[in-house]
């Protein structure tokens, strides 16, 4: 069994910030679960354009408001307490927060750890090195 919390997070280095969101990295590749979550702080203000290309994401508020944006669909989903959006299609996106957001996040294929949005606002298929590819 796993057991841990938020504050165990910062010296496991679980902890990703850029701008307008912090990550808390909860489970990771790792830890074998076939997911990752994450609880995540979104800013108020904050305008984050993603495309999750190479992952599957749910995302579960739980404290805030904002709203998310389907580019393909041009349809704005008012988002708050209690409400999830799953990105099923790798759906192109923007989150919107108009008060601070609290999103438990949840990744398959599960996140390694350090991953962070590129340009296009995906995060790149990690996988974690094998002790025997780490010492090559
Ligand atoms: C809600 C959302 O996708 N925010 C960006 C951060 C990301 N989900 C993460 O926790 O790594």
């Amino acid at each position: 069994m796993i057991v841990r919390s938020l504050n165990d997070l910062q010296d496991m280095g679980r902890v990703v910030s850029a701008e307008g969101w912090t990550s808390q990295r909860l489970l990771l590749q790792e830890d074998g679960m076939g997911f990752s979550m994450h609880d995540t702080i979104i800013e108020a203000g904050a305008v984050l354009e993603m495309h999750y290309k190479n992952h599957l994401e749910a995302v579960y508020c739980v404290e805030g408001e904002g709203n998310v944006f389907s580019v393909l669909t041009e349809t704005n989903f008012p988002i708050q307490a209690g409400t999830i959006y799953a990105l099923d299609q790798n759906d192109k996106h923007v989150l919107t927060a108009t008060k601070t957001m609290r999103m438990i996040c949840v990744f398959n294929p599960p996140l390694v750890g350090p991953e962070s949005h590129d340009d296009e606002g995906a995060y790149p298929l990690l996988t974690a090195a094998t002790p025997c590819e780490a010492s090559v």
